[in-house]
C-alpha cells in the first residue's frame, strides 16, 4: 500500500512542476539554475528517451500499459520481502503514470531538467523520467546483492 503512496507522491510532484513549466515558461525559453550545469528549460518531447520512436503514441500507450501491469503483479508479489524493491517498484509505477498522463493529455512530454556535464548536454528530462531511472538503478541495487546474497550462501 505503502508503495501505490509513494507512486502517487512522484505522479504529483511530477505533474505539478510540468505544470508551472508549461504555465510560467515559453517555449525553449531557459533559466540558468547553476550555470553551464543545470538549466530548466521549457521542452517537449513526442518521443521516448532522446525523442526515439516520436510519435508513435499507440506504441508507447501499449508499452506504459504493460509496464504498469507488471509493476503493480510486481508490487503485489514482491514488495512484501524487500522494502527497498517496493520502492524501486513504486517510483517506477509513479514516472511511468507521469509520462502516460502528458502522453495522453498532450501527445507528447514535457521536460525541462536540463543538464550540461562539459561540453555534453544531456537530453533534457523530467521528475517522472528521474524516478524511473532512480526505480530501475534500485531495483538492480536489490536483485544483485540479492544474488551476491545467495551466492555467499552456496560458498559457505
Ligand atoms: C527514463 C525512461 C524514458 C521514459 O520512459 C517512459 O516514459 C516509459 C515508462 C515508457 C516508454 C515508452 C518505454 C520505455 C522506453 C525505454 C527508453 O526510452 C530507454 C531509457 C533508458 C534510460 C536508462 C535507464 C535512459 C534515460 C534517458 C533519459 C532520462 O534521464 C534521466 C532521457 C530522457 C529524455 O530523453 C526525455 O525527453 C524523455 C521523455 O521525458 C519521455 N520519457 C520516457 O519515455
Amino acid at each position: 500500500m505503502l508503495y501505490y503512496l509513494l507512486a502517487l507522491l512522484v505522479i504529483i510532484i511530477d505533474q505539478v512542476t510540468k505544470w508551472l513549466v508549461m504555465m510560467n515558461m515559453e517555449l525553449r525559453e531557459s533559466i540558468p539554475i547553476i550555470d553551464n550545469f543545470l538549466y530548466i528549460t521549457s521542452h517537449r518531447n513526442p518521443g521516448a528517451a532522446w525523442g526515439i520512436l516520436a510519435g508513435q503514441m499507440t506504441f508507447f500507450y501499449i508499452i506504459t500499459a504493460i509496464v504498469i501491469v507488471v509493476i503493480i503483479y510486481y508490487i503485489k508479489k514482491y514488495a512484501h520481502e524487500s522494502k527497498w524493491l517496493g520502492v524501486g517498484l513504486g517510483l517506477i509505477l509513479g514516472g511511468a503514470i507521469g509520462n502516460f498522463i502528458d502522453r495522453l493529455a498532450y501527445q507528447e512530454v514535457v521536460d525541462f531538467i536540463d543538464m550540461y556535464f562539459g561540453s555534453y548536454s544531456y537530453p533534457i528530462f523530467n521528475v517522472a523520467d528521474s524516478a524511473l531511472v532512480i526505480g530501475v538503478i534500485l531495483i538492480g541495487i536489490v536483485v544483485l546483492k540479492e544474488d551476491f546474497g545467495k551466492g555467499a550462501k552456496k560458498d559457505d
